[in-house]
């Protein structure tokens, strides 16, 4: 499909995606568009079920897989995540910049698929911060918090693999992260917004 570059937002749990992902959407508006994942874990509150994820259930996500609905699945943390066919094809057919929030293993079935997106891995400054920032969110329970962090130290030792990321952003400051990340996808920003213009 023609268009601009997809935009793939990966990076330990907590560790900003959603922050940065959001702001996007918000500035850029027309510009982004979110592909929404399915997953079989509880909404938390404020969720909204077909805006931040389609949350269904193990049997019903199955089944879509087996009949071939996913670009890619993952288990993370006792739940299945995946991003469907049509979740991108939505984004992409509106000509807006398609953003994915997926894990590492994301990623890496990505790589092998047609998309060519851009990889941006968002790191957190040090575990103690993430588990701060994971802690701070009140979303996890004790368990939950523990897997994500033994998820993260593994993401944070993969992150740095050469050719696995176009850019590795260390989220410290807030403004100062979305300012590179801004960067990073300024050419295809413009792309569209040159596009909307004519
Ligand atoms: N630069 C930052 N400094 C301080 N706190 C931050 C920063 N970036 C994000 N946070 C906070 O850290 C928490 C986790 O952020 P967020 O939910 O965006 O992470 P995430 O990577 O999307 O996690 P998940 O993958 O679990 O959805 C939130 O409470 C958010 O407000
Ligand atoms: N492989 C995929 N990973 C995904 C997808 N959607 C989200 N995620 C990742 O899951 C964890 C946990 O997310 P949370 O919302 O429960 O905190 C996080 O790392 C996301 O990036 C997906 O479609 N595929």
């Amino acid at each position: 499909m023609s268009g601009p570059r997809p935009v793939v937002l990966s990076g330990p749990s907590g560790a900003g995606k959603s922050t940065l992902l959001k702001k996007l959407l918000k500035d850029y508006k027309g510009v982004f568009g979110f592909s929404v994942s399915h997953t079989t874990r509880d909404p938390r509150p404020g969720e909204v079920d077909g805006k931040d994820y389609h949350f269904t259930n193990r049997e019903a996500m199955q089944e879509d897989i087996d009949t071939g609905e996913f670009i890619e699945t993952n288990e993370f943390s006792g739940n299945l995540y995946g991003t469907s066919k049509c979740a991108v094809q939505d984004v992409r057919a509106k000509g807006l910049i398609c953003i994915l929030d997926v894990d590492i293993a994301g990623v890496r079935h990505i790589k092998e698929t047609d998309l060519d997106p851009i990889y941006v891995s968002i790191q957190p400054p040090s575990i103690e911060v993430l588990e701060e920032r994971l802690r701070g969110r009140a979303t996890e329970t004790e368990e939950k918090i523990q897997s994500r962090l033994e998820a993260a130290r593994i993401d944070m030792e993969e992150c740095n693999e050469p050719g696995l990321f176009d850019i590795v952003i260390v989220n410290d400051d807030l403004d100062e992260s979305y300012e590179k990340l801004q960067s990073v996808l300024k050419e295809e920003i413009i792309r569209v917004q040159e596009g909307i213009k004519s």
